[in-house]
């Protein structure tokens, strides 16, 4: 049977209560944060700022490599996919969350599930709540939408399905790019399939909605985590609010620029390249002003393709840092170690016993 990540989670069910919803109109202490809950809290003030990579630049993959070794993380113009799509996404995204808490009900993540409407996943491993709520797409969303929308499901799974198909061909032009830096050719990576084109790639959709907050500077949008992915390519709507780590600036607000794109190295990314490329930390914070959307697509291989560092890129000078494992078993890992998975594979696996 074709195998999806939709049933990733069946062993690890994740119990997140949506009895304590906030009105959002007021920060209750369930949802203050305090430097204690996420010891990262403060922003940087450096005056560094993300890669901004113009993909048509001649020299776009030395660009590309170097933003990816030194901050796992850029954002991209010149990308190829029609800001008419952009905005239709973002409408999307906007026409769900604006729904009544009720409808949006009707669509619920079950506790195993992957898709559906929910709070995020790693709320799990706070104590206190982020001011936020999600939709996760993974496979076709038909049944979802026509839950949502018992009317116009049809006009929204268009948008979602030209989205992925957009979405994927860029996924794939970034990763030659990436991996092209590092000397890895096509011949290199067999999964790629014959039109090195990653045909068997899969994928989650996550859109993301931060409600407008009374107390921004208490409250945490989406906590510090990096991404289970190869990449996630993420549209974020006019209002600023992500922000990724680096250990020697700290955290950097990446501001907005319409049309573009923000594309994160993923943990399995890091894998890959043997720990050459750092998989990014990064976070949402909240306004008091307007509310924000964002949409990140999630990209990695096929569900239980093994996933090891590059041969390539391995050598006796840099040993292999990582066991063989596969996308559905690092989610399982992230499920129970959550940020410190990439270090538990690495000191206390071998590939024999992820199960
Ligand atoms: C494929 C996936 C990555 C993800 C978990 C998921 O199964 C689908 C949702 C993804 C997401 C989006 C928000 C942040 C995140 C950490 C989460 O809780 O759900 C990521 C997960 C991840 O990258 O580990
Ligand atoms: O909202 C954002 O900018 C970040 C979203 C994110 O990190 C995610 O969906 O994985
Ligand atoms: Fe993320």
């Amino acid at each position: 049977m074709h195998s999806t990540l939709s049933d990733v989670f069946i062993s690890h069910p994740i119990h997140i209560p949506f009895s304590n919803l906030p009105d959002f109109t007021s920060l209750p202490d369930s949802y203050t944060w305090t430097p204690n809950d996420d010891l990262l809290f403060s922003a940087s003030d450096s005056d560094e700022s993300l890669p901004f990579i113009d993909l048509s630049d001649p020299h776009v993959a030395t660009r590309v490599g170097h933003a990816c070794t030194t901050w796992g993380a850029f954002q991209i113009t010149n990308h190829g996919v029609p800001s008419r799509l952009l905005d239709d996404i973002e409408f999307l995204t906007g026409s769900l969350f604006r729904l009544p808490v009720h409808r949006k009900l009707k669509a619920a993540r079950r506790e195993d599930g992957i898709s559906g409407y929910g709070v995020a996943r790693i709320a799990s491993f706070f104590n206190k709540q982020m001011w936020s709520e999600g939709f996760t797409v993974v496979g076709s969303p038909l049944d979802d939408f026509h839950k949502l929308w018992p009317i116009h499901h049809l006009k929204y799974c268009e948008i979602i399905q030209e989205y992925e198909e957009h979405m994927q061909k860029l996924a794939a032009k970034l990763m030659w790019l990436a991996l092209g830096s590092l000397g890895v050719e096509e011949k290199d990576i067999k999964w790629a399939g014959p039109g090195s084109d990653f045909q068997g790639a899969q994928a989650a959709i996550q859109l993301n909605h931060y409600p407008i907050c009374p107390e921004p500077d208490r409250a945490m949008g989406l906590a510090a985590h990096t991404d289970s992915t190869l990449m996630t390519i993420l549209y974020q709507n006019n209002t600023a609010g992500l922000q990724v780590f680096r250990d020697d600036v700290g955290w950097v607000t990446v501001p907005p620029v319409p049309g573009s794109l923000v594309v994160n190295v993923g943990d399995l990314l890091h894998i890959l390249t043997n720990g050459i490329f750092p998989s990014v930390l990064h976070r949402a914070r909240v306004n008091h002003l307007r509310s924000r959307f964002s949409m990140a697509y999630l990209w990695g291989p096929p569900s239980d393709l093994m996933i090891s560092p590059l041969p390539k890129l391995v050598d006796p000078l840099h040993s292999p840092l990582y066991p063989s494992l596969t996308w559905k078993q690092y989610l399982a890992t992230k499920a129970t170690h959550f940020n410190q998975s990439l270090s538990f594979i690495r000191n206390y696996l071998s590939s024999d016993q992820i199960s």
